[in-house]
Parts: structure tokens; sequence; C-alpha cells
């Protein structure tokens, strides 16, 4: 499918993972080959490959990029001094099994762009591993202008919380807002406008396999996530000869270069590795209808397998509005350890664990084999409710699940709430015949 894009507005092609053609420029595609000796207008061929060459037929990952002048012309990178909250390496301290939860960040002081808000928060395995996952959030309250961004370390899970984000890509633009998510492959240029003069929000770095929608075994042919309300940007791409600065993440450290032109200057593309955004409200919520609160993979969006089947190297999982109907069952959450890592935001409303000290913007972690559930407030409230069908609405918090440890970033730790563990303080002890 070639679609011509002459529009101001971002349009999008339905599907995940589809093999997309795409041009901006009528004629930019070559037909039946991806290297012609001359591609059209003198534009440069340049594949973007996002699993190796040799990858099974059915995980490979790669696109075609035809654009205006190749990426390898650039100078070399130095290290980038700004945004020191990003990307700082985790804490060089003794990792204590201790549950921690850390309310929003600040707002932006005026001027921050989406790079300079960054914070990292918490991360695990070395990006040179090419497995784990980092837990970064952001609060920006300016547009990238002349920069542009791109991270050799993972593709990037965005998940906002406040605000707009306008994406422009290599491969094409995407906005996208709070009760969305939008991912950019590991490698692609993009800078980000604030279509509402602020923003906030999480982004969640896969350093492993590419996030892929989960398999749903019992459940069928359909269900959580469809394919087809995943939506790529079509081809867009400007032409501007002005200084442009590119930052870039690799191996845990950021560094820059500047070019003389903007490098989103793609005129077409085609292949099955590009980004993407989905609305959370199209998510198939799947749930008991009788008694007992499943295991959360039963709200799996996206996973990124590790080598041992089974044992993701990351969910991104989301609890979204629901009807709880289960009979005889305690309803939220259960008491729990877990051998998986759980890193959780909250996007909108109240979680269901947590009465209290759990906001929007903020985050919670519960390392391996660290005992957790619902905080007192909600076990006595839950304990005692009647059990007619009840909606929780208005909330939507998201897990990422990890089979790594996360190890907290020196601000995280410094910043983390004092009192967390008082939440679970004071159960009554049960009373034996
Ligand atoms: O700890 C949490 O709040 C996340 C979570 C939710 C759930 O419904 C079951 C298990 C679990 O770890
Ligand atoms: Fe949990």
């Amino acid at each position: 499918m070639t679609v011509h894009h002459p529009r101001a507005e971002p349009d999008y092609i339905p599907g995940f993972g589809n093999h997309i053609s795409t041009e901006a420029v009528a004629g930019a595609l070559p037909v039946g080959r991806n290297a012609p000796q001359r591609p059209a207008f003198g534009l440069y061929a340049e594949q973007l490959s996002g699993t190796a060459f040799t990858a099974p037929r059915h995980e490979n990952r790669r696109s075609w990029l035809y654009r205006m002048r190749p990426t390898a012309e650039h100078p070399p990178y130095a290290p980038y001094a700004g945004a020191p909250r990003f990307a700082p390496g985790t804490a060089d301290r003794p990792l204590a099994p201790n549950r921690l939860r850390w309310d929003p960040v600040a707002a932006a002081p005026p001027g921050t762009d989406l790079i300079d808000g960054m914070t990292t928060m918490l991360a695990n395995r070395d990006p040179a591993d090419l497995e784990g996952v980092a837990l970064h959030v952001y609060a920006a309250s300016a547009d990238m202008t002349h920069r542009v961004f791109t991270d050799a370390d993972g593709e990037l899970l965005f998940v906002p919380q406040a605000g707009r984000l306008e994406l422009l890509t290599e491969l094409g633009r995407i906005v996208v807002g709070p009760g969305e998510i939008a991912l950019v492959p590991r490698g692609v240029r993009f800078r980000a406008r604030l279509p509402d003069g602020s923003a906030t929000g999480y982004v969640c770095e896969n350093h492993g396999s590419l996030f892929r929608l989960p398999d749903l075994g019992p459940i069928g042919a359909n269900g959580l996530a469809n394919p087809r309300d995943f939506e790529t940007p079509v081809a867009w791409f400007e032409d501007r000869d002005e200084a442009t600065e590119v930052i870039q993440k690799f191996m845990g450290s950021l560094w820059t270069t500047t070019l003389d032109h903007s490098p989103l200057d793609v005129v077409a593309w085609h292949g099955n590795l590009a980004p993407w955004r989905y609305d959370l409200a199209r998510f198939n919520t799947i749930n008991t209808v009788s008694f007992d609160h499943p295991d959360p993979s039963i709200f799996t969006l996206l996973t990124s397998p590790s080598d041992v089947p089974g044992r993701a190297n990351a969910d991104f999982v989301i609890f979204p509005p629901r009807w709880m109907v289960a009979e005889d069952t305690f309803r939220p959450p259960w008491f729990h350890r877990n051998v998986m890592s759980e890193a959780m935001g909250l996007i909108t409303g109240a979680y269901d664990a947590k009465a209290h000290g759990f906001a929007p913007g903020g985050i919670s972690l519960h390392n391996l084999m660290a005992g957790h559930g619902p905080d007192l407030a909600s076990w006595q409230a839950a304990s005692a409710a009647e059990l007619k069908p009840h909606k929780i609405d208005g909330t939507m918090a998201f897990m990422l699940e990890s089979c790594w440890p996360y190890r907290p970033t020196g601000f995280a730790l410094d910043h983390a709430q004092l009192d967390y563990d008082t939440v679970w303080a004071d159960f009554p002890k049960a009373r034996l015949p």
C-alpha cells in the first residue's frame, strides 16, 4: 500500500508490525527493489534494522528509509553536559530489599524540553547486554526546536500522564496524549513538541527484544490489545538546512553532535520497523466472571520476551476501568511475593490496592520477593465490601514488570517517600479458634 499524504495533520496506518509502504512525495519509493543504483530525486537508501539480519522471519523487523542525506554524514559525538537527571547510571550503593514509592516529579522550569526534562528513576541490566529496561519520568515545558534525540540503547515507550506530545520522528509524526501510548524504535531520531505547552509522563526504555503483542493462549484469536488498533504514521519529512543538535543515548550515557540540517528528512520508507501509537481505551480487558483475582498477566498489553520461555524481560501491563463481579473474593490485588520485579506508574485516578500515597505521576517499586499487596485501608474496605457488581472507573495504572531486579538512580533514592512501609503497618493478627 502506498499512502500519499498532502494534509497538515498527521495520518496513520492501522496495524501492529505490518509491512508498510509510504511516501510523502510521489515516486520517492523504489518499486521492486530496496537499493536501486540511483534512487529517485537523488535520495539515499538506508536500512534501519531492529533485529539481527538473520532473526527468524516472524520476528524480523527492519525498514528501508529514503532520505535527503545519509545518516552516516555526521561529525563525532562528544559527551552531552545537559539533562543531569537523564541516564546518570544507577546508585552505587548496595541495593536494599525495600519497597519504594515516589511522588510525581516537580513541574518543569520554563524552557525545559523533553530531553532536559527527563529523570531516570529505575533501571536494570546494562544496555550493552541487550536486556533489561529503564523507567524514566519527564516534565517538559518547551518544544525541542533545533535538536533531536535518538536512543541506541533501546526502544522508547511513551506513557503520557498530562499534556500531549507531538513526536516528529524520521518515519512520521505522532500525536499522543494521556490515555494513549506511543513507541519510538531504537535508533529512530525524533523531536517532541508540546501542543499543550507542557507535558508530564513516563518513558519505558526497553533494551531487550522488541515489544510485541503477547500470545493469547486459551483467550483465543482476539482480545487484550488487538493489532488493528495500533497506528503507524505515514511518511513525513522536513527540508531544513539549519544547525540541528543530535542527542544520542548510547551505552547508558548521553552524547551530542551537530548537523547542518535536520535529520528528519526521510521522504519515503517501507518496512515493518516503525513508530506507533495506541489508545488504551481500545484494550479489551478480560477478567474473572466467577471468583478469585486472576494474575495480572491477564492485563498484558506488550511483552518483551527473555531467553527463558514465559519469563519476560519486560511486560507492559495496564489496569484499565473494568467491572468487578467476583463472588466470595477479596477483589483487589492480593498479598504476594513475586520472583519478577514490579515497577508501577499511575496515569489517572486511584489504584485499587492503594488508598493513599500513590498519586498520578508517581511510581512504586516492589522488587523480587518484596512482600506487598493492598495497603491497610484498601484491605479493610475490600474485606468489608458488599460484593455486588462494581465498576472500577476513571483510573489507569500500568506496571513494567521485569525478570531483572530494578536499581534506583541516586536521585530516586534521595527522593523516595520516607514512610512507604507504614502502609502495611498494624494489620490485625489472625485469631485462631
Ligand atoms: O502489586 C501490584 O499492585 C500489581 C499487581 C496487581 C494485581 O492485580 C495482581 C498482582 C500484582 O502484582
Ligand atoms: Fe505486585
